[in-house]
């Protein structure tokens, strides 16, 4: 051992070391690399045990480079949890806005030397700022939008008829899909990338004494404050929009589906009410034609009484073009659930069941479910595709279903305006 030292120590007073060295160093570009002496010296010397490890690769040299950890691949990012997901997401918001108020007149007179009667020179105030709700497809949930705005005020005149500033308005970025309610009636369905609707306008600015000079008065020393800003409260909403929706009871496999169709990676329990966010997927065709699905957390009977999650996400639904119940044949009698499930969406809106649907048997690979997929054949009218999100089987048969429901409602409305957003 002491031997090895005394080489180590030699051969770090070689030049040869010395030169290799700096170009290690160069070649890294950073000075705060560190290289174990002890083990170079070790790993010099060929008859060492430890030489064989060098040369597999394993190499005790620790360094600490920009360049080297640059070229390092960076860590995926870590997917967020559904508990996460549930804080950070927010669908639903309250706000109060109030324009800002407009900027006071100002009563001045006009002062100058060998000018007597210079005259009024006050100038009007500015107008406040209105505020105006815009869409924008970058903003993904209401999380940012928060319970009071308030408009920037206009700023007040000055002598020698300067007008005050009109105050700048306030833009709030919501995301596509945001119905705008006041007192539960709608007012605007922001549905258009860069949709703007101007909610509250500022006040108007007040006015300087100059405005109110007339034959009959020619000194008026009359000045208005600005009026106040517009003020309401309103109700944000967001829909998702996609053009289908996986609506099923709790543990039918909607995530699993989701999962296997599409590029999305909702969370996957064995327990009911995994899901508590609508997850948008999206399922690629060769042609480049997208269509979006979105899987909408589980609905139990009663869910338009509150039950559950209640009613909350029943409106996610309403967004959808066209509908996919999903069965689950573990379950009994799985063509229940479908009467539940069309039940409540009629409760929440008249006709939402009806719109254009396919039904998926789901969970295929167990055993009891061929013979319940027979009976739930006879008991529909609907075309039924059986699949098995855990093993993926039949999974095509579904996504070509899909793309016949996707060009159908295109050739009904797809020069509408009422087009759901490209993903
Ligand atoms: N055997 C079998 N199990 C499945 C299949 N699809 C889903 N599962 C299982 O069913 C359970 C529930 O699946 P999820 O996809 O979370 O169900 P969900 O409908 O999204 O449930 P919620 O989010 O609670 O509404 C999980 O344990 C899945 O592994 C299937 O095709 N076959
Ligand atoms: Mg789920």
């Amino acid at each position: 051992m002491k031997g090895i030292m005394l080489a180590a120590v030699s051969r770090f007073k070689t030049p040869r070391w010395f030169s290799s060295d700096l170009f290690l160093r160069c070649f890294l570009g950073h000075a705060a690399m560190r290289v174990e002496l002890r083990f170079l010296a070790v790993s010099r010397s060929p008859g060492s045990a430890l030489w064989s490890r060098t040369a597999a690769g394993v190499r005790n040299v620790s360094t600490s480079t920009t360049l080297y950890d640059n070229s390092r691949r960076k860590p995926k990012k870590r997917e967020m949890s559904e508990k996460k997901l549930t804080r950070h997401f927010v669908d639903h918001r309250r706000v109060k806005l109030v324009a800002g108020s407009g900027g006071k007149g100002v009563c001045s007179f006009h002062s100058e030397p060998r000018k007597e009667w210079g005259g009024p020179d006050g100038g009007n105030g500015g107008d406040g700022g209105s505020i105006v709700i815009k869409a924008d497809r970058f903003v993904k949930s209401l999380a940012q939008v928060v319970p009071v705005y308030k408009g920037e005020d206009g700023h007040s005149g000055s002598s020698k008829n300067c007008y005050g500033r009109n105050g700048s308005p306030t833009y709030i970025s919501v995301p596509l899909g945001t119905v705008v309610k006041e007192q539960g009636k709608i007012v605007v369905d922001l549905a258009e990338h860069g949709q703007e609707y101007l909610a509250v306008f500022g006040g108007a600015g007040g006015k300087g004494n100059r405005f109110f000079l007339s034959n009959e008065n020619r000194a008026p020393m009359t000045a208005t404050p600005g009026t106040p800003g517009e003020e309401r409260v309103l109700q944000l909403e967001l829909r998702t929009m996609a053009h289908a929706g996986l609506v099923g009871f709790p543990n039918a496999g909607k995530s699993s589906l989701l999962r296997a169709i599409s590029n999305a990676k909702p969370a996957v329990a064995a327990y009911p009410f995994t899901t508590l966010n609508p997850h948008v997927g999206i399922v690629k065709y060769r042609d480049h034609e997208q269509v979006a699905v979105a899987d909408i957390p589980g609905i139990i009977r009663g869910a338009h009484l509150n039950r559950g999650l209640g009613i909350s996400f029943l409106r996610h639904i309403e967004r959808c073009r066209f509908l996919l119940f999903v069965l689950d044949l573990s379950a009994p009698e799985p063509w229940t659930q479908l009467q539940h499930l069309r039940y409540e969406l009629d409760q929440y809106e008249p006709g939402l069941s009806q719109r254009p649907q396919a039904i998926i048997a789901n969970k295929m690979d167990l055993p009891e479910a061929k013979e319940k997929l027979q009976t739930l054949k006879n008991q529909v009218t609907q075309r039924v595709i059986p699949v098995s999100a855990l093993t993926g089987h039949n999974t095509e048969e579904l996504i070509l279903h899909l793309r016949e429901l996707y060009d159908g409602y295109l050739q009904g409305h797809g020069s509408g305006t009422d087009k759901p957003i490209r993903w």
